[in-house]
């Protein structure tokens, strides 16, 4: 399921549910003649209704859909509303299914700021009139609520984060898998399409890495391998991203970057290899194919292609070697 899926169900049965509870308050009130709390009711179980017509005709949009805070806003005016215009003490209880519905639906920041605009207001009412002690316990509850909630949804957040990671990142180097590459390198290319900036990528292999291999263990192959990694990592700048590919390859994308910029860093990363000593192999080399967007490149098998073509004339000319193959002139 979808992330954005996933947001609208939860969206829609947080809605759903609180309309149900709502309505069934109202219909209680208008029993007991409770005439005041039964509109109160009513309207917001309106309004969460409105919350799942919302959800339904935004659904491709739940990432971002402003028009939640817009409804839950609404919905905590309306109790802190009530509170200071009607004598039921009861209506402070109505504030826990809207924390939680806060919570659920608005991003973790803004439910949380949402939700204590509702209860730092609502704890000063009931201070002034009621008991402390009922004051305290009921403010207590709705604090404590919140708190559970926010960090349940806090340890979510980061559990889903840490599941991302794990599936677009390399264990063995950190850096991201080929996986990711197709999909960060396909918003590159849109991207530069839009904007019309230049894109340029490197395709990158060690040389000799079967004879390191033989020579020092698959173990040693492995160790250069992410050394290697953190040293790109250290000589490319914010906003190039860098994939580890099979065996002892690896691929840069660098977003802005014309044929000119692409040539001096592959350049870069060619010296500064071959010039550094490593842990027990001592030294390595590296072969470097790169290539810049062209105007037939509107997809990633092409431009990764090429950048692999470039690479293995770069190895056929020898190891420690730079080369850059050209792609459509693009018409400016
Ligand atoms: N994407 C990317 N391009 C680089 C990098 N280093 C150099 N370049 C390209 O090479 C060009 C010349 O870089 P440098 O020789 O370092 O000169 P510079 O004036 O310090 O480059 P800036 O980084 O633009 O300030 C830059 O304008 C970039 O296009 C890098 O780490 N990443």
């Amino acid at each position: 399921m979808t992330e954005t899926r996933l947001r609208t169900w939860t969206h829609a049965f947080g809605y759903g549910i609180a309309c149900l509870f709502i309505f069934t308050l109202a219909m209680q009130n208008l029993r007991y003649g409770f005439y005041e709390l039964f509109y109160l009711a009513t309207g917001m179980a309106l309004l969460t209704l409105a919350g799942v017509i919302y959800t339904v005709i935004y659904r491709r949009h739940q990432l971002s859909a402003p028009g939640h805070l817009i409804i839950l806003s609404g919905l905590n005016s309306g109790i802190l509303a009530a509170l200071l215009t009607m004598e039921a003490p009861g209506i402070s209880h109505w504030a826990m299914p809207l924390v939680v519905l806060n919570l659920l639906i608005l991003p973790l920041r803004q439910g949380v700021a949402l939700s204590l605009l509702l209860l730092i207001p609502m704890s000063v009412i009931l201070f002034l009139r009621q008991a402390p002690a009922d004051a305290v316990t009921i403010i207590g509850g709705l604090f404590i609520l919140l708190s559970a909630a926010a960090l349940y949804i806090w340890h979510y957040d980061h559990m889903a984060q840490s599941a991302e990671d794990l599936a677009i990142t390399d264990p063995l180097t950190g850096a991201h898998n080929a996986r990711f590459l197709d999909e960060t390198l396909q918003k590159e290319i849109s991207r530069a399409i839009a904007t019309g900036h230049p894109l340029s990528v490197i395709d990158l292999s060690i040389d000799y890495a079967d004879e390191i291999a033989d020579l020092h263990g698959k173990a040693q192959v492995q160790g250069l391998f992410r050394h290697m990694t953190e040293h790109l990592f250290g000589v490319i700048r914010a906003g190039d991203t860098l994939y580890t590919l099979k065996d002892t390859q690896f691929f840069l994308i660098l977003p802005f970057t014309p044929e000119e910029g692409v040539r001096v860093i592959a350049e870069r990363i060619r010296r500064t290899i071959a010039e550094q000593t490593w842990p027990v192999v001592g030294k390595a080399t590296v072969s470097l194919g790169c290539t810049t967007r062209g105007s037939g490149d509107t997809r990633t098998d092409t431009l990764r292609k090429r950048a692999q073509e470039a690479m293995a004339e770069a190895h056929r000319r020898g190891p420690d070697s730079v080369w850059f193959s050209a792609g459509e002139a693009i018409e400016t």
